[in-house]
């Protein structure tokens, strides 16, 4: 990261949900020429896809139904500086098209205008999905693809990273001791054993939620097991005090929440102490079609 910050190249960063992708996108445009310009960002699968291009390149007034006045867009906004597109491979074809265009020709013409406007943004993209296989089935554009990717970044899974799990953990308890004016010092064994167990399906993300709600309910100096009661297998009774051993179980665990829930996502996600976006991806990993 250190390497590729400073320079223009478009970065894909690849990684499971909560891994820390926009921290790192954010991290590339500080360590940039550009960080004193803006950083915007898109959140590519919370657009309605008849949106997209109106949001990346503005519109004129009266261009379509509901555009009521003129609209700049995420490109001009940050002109000078960087724009980060999360989950870039839910945009529609249509838009990967104009997408690549404005990179490739530096110009963007907004929705219903015939001015184009020169613009100098850096991209950083993210995605949770294999791209590549996306471009196999035709759902995106392998031109795009390469004009994105001049460098990937890969996030790994917090469960991969178990030396830097009690590290992380800290970093959040302090921040959290902030944020909460509290004065804990750490976690005692069992927590920590605990911690460093866990399979983390919602990544730092997950941790960052777990360990500010433990530092809110410490009654001691230390977290103990008892604040970090998710961690404990949050679903199964059977599996109380195991943790998730495999994707199998994994998998067992969302459809038991699922169904304790009456299959209704939200309260599921909750449940499983993940957000439902995260809820989401892994329904697809595992094929759960409700
Ligand atoms: N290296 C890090 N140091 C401290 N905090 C981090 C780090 N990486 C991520 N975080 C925090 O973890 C949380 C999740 O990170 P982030 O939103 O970047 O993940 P993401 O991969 O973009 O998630 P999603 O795919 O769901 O959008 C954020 O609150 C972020 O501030």
């Amino acid at each position: 990261m250190n390497l590729v910050s400073p320079t223009n190249m478009s970065v894909l960063i690849n990684g499971a949900s909560g891994t820390g992708k926009e921290y790192v996108a954010q991290r590339i445009h500080k360590l940039s020429r550009r960080a004193k310009q803006p950083f915007i960002a898109i959140d590519c699968g919370a657009i309605p896809k008849e949106l997209a291009a109106s949001e990346f390149f503005g519109h004129v007034k009266g261009s379509f139904t509901g555009a009521l006045t003129d609209k700049t867009g995420a490109f001009v906004a940050a002109n000078g500086g960087t724009i980060f597109l999360d989950e870039i491979g839910n945009l529609s074809y249509e838009v990967q098209i104009q997408l690549l265009r404005a990179l490739q020709e530096r110009k963007i013409r907004p929705v219903g205008s015939n001015k184009e406007i020169q613009v100098d943004v850096r991209l950083v993209s993210a995605t949770n999905e294999n791209l590549e296989q996306a471009i196999e089935k035709g759902t995106f554009r392998e031109d795009l693809y390469h004009r994105i990717n001049e460098f990937t970044l890969r996030m790994p899974q917090l469960k991969d990273r178990r030396e830097d799990i009690l590290l992380f953990a800290n970093f959040f308890l302090d921040q959290a001791n902030r944020e909460l004016d509290k004065h804990l010092i750490g976690f005692d064994e069992k927590a920590s054993k605990a911690l460093l167990e866990y399979q983390w399906p919602g990544n730092l993300r997950q941790m960052k939620n777990i360990v500010r709600r433990a530092t809110l309910l410490a009654q001691d100096k230390l977290i103990t097991l008892n604040e970090l009661s998710e961690l404990k297998s949050p679903v199964a009774p059977s599996a109380a005090g195991m943790p998730l051993r495999n994707e199998e179980t994994e998998k067992q665990q969302i459809i038991e929440a699922l169904k304790q829930t009456g299959y209704n996502k939200s309260r599921a996600a909750q449940l499983l102490g993940i957000d439902r976006k995260t809820l989401y991806n892994k329904l697809k990993l595992y094929g759960i079609e409700l």
